[in-house]
């Protein structure tokens, strides 16, 4: 598991103002030097599952949070009752500092980021071959989303056995974006699942597929019956209980090698609070010739300074091509 320094100022514990001021607080609020941090599994309207040194506890969030809500992903301060034991309820009294947010806005018309998962280090885009068949427009906006965030991209092309990953592979040859490819058969010796697995080491990398292209299928054979148990996952994953259908939800991989952030919720991102000047890092071949661009450029605009530039032959036209293309898919078209 990851760790995270201590930042003691940082995000510090609010004291709520003393409105009417004739009254000053004097008790001193608790440090919480008691608290012990763990990472939070799944989020179910208000109540937090967080791995606490192995064991799964239930929390909620402490009043002195105020606005601020824990997501998958997140390192967290806890106190209170960290035994694990049914119907105890502990409190989270800090969100730790995030390394990367991956963000989606609900709707292009719906304004609101919603963060979906922190501290994430890689975005795997699942996509069937056929049955059904791949929609390029969702992989490239699954990219905008990853580029934002500052994760990496991993294409995971499933169902080789109905369809050849060739033409698809090749519309993504210039973003040099690492792949792997499963079929069924693989699937049912366990080798697509160690394939896979080569990509996910030590990292925790988020799944986002749309249905019915076997993200479910290779999750559950990417991460074993017993280690879901352990992390108090076994009421999602045979159905008993209620599901955690909009929630994101970590699940370990084995041997302590990273993480798999399932979200069942998510079938595509929002993009609308992207910022090309984000997406574009993805490109460092690129960012030198942005150097002469209006500002505020959005790269993708008659004025933007990297046509001139490329056309001089400092990079390859078909990454311009590429990150156009993305940056375009920021426009929802119906079916997105
Ligand atoms: N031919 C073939 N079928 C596959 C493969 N992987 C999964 N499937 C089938 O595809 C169908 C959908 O798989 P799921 O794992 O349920 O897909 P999902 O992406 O989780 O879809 P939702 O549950 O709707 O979110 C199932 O019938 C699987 O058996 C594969 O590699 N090849
Ligand atoms: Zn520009």
């Amino acid at each position: 598991m990851r760790r995270y320094g201590k930042n003691p100022d940082e995000d510090d514990i609010r004291v709520r103002p003393n409105r009417k001021g004739n009254r000053p607080r004097t008790t001193i609020r608790p440090k919480h030097e008691d608290a012990a941090e763990g990472m939070v599994l799944t989020v179910d309207r208000g109540r937090l599952t967080v791995l606490i040194d192995d064991i799964p506890v239930t929390a909620m969030k402490a009043r002195e949070l105020g606005r601020k809500a824990a997501v998958v992903g997140d390192q967290v301060m806890v106190v209170g009752d960290l035994s694990g034991a049914k119907d105890t309820l502990a409190r989270i009294v800090r969100i730790q500092p995030r390394t990367s947010v991956l963000r989606r806005t609900a709707d292009d018309d719906d304004p609101f980021e919603r963060v979906v998962v922190a501290n994430a280090d890689q975005l795997a885009i699942v996509t069937a071959l056929a049955d059904p068949e791949p929609r390029p427009r969702m992989i490239d906006r699954c990219l905008v989303a990853a580029f934002d965030a500052g994760l990496s991209p991993l294409l995971v092309l499933t169902k080789s056995d109905l369809a050849s990953a060739e033409t698809l592979l090749e519309s993504y040859g210039a973003l040099d974006i690492p792949y792997v490819v499963t079929s069924r058969d693989e699937l049912g010796k366990g080798e697509a699942a160690d394939r896979v697995r080569d990509f996910l080491n030590d990292k925790v990398t988020v799944f986002v597929g749309h249905s019915g292209v076997g993200k479910t299928t290779l999750v559950n054979a990417l991460v074993p019956e017993d280690r879901r148990r352990t992390t108090g996952h076994v009421n999602a994953v045979t159905g008993r209980g209620r599901h955690t259908t909009t929630s994101a939800l970590a699940l370990p991989l084995p041997d302590g090698r990273g993480w798999v952030i399932d979200t069942p919720g998510v079938r595509s991102f929002g993009l609308h609070h992207v910022d090309p000047s984000r997406v574009i890092l993805a490109f460092p071949d690129l960012v030198p010739g942005t150097e002469e661009c209006p500002r505020a450029c959005s790269h993708d605009e008659p004025d933007c300074a990297l046509d001139a530039w490329v056309a001089e032959g400092h990079a390859d036209p078909a990454r311009l091509y590429s990150l156009r293309r993305l940056l375009a898919t920021r426009e929802r078209h119906e079916g997105d």
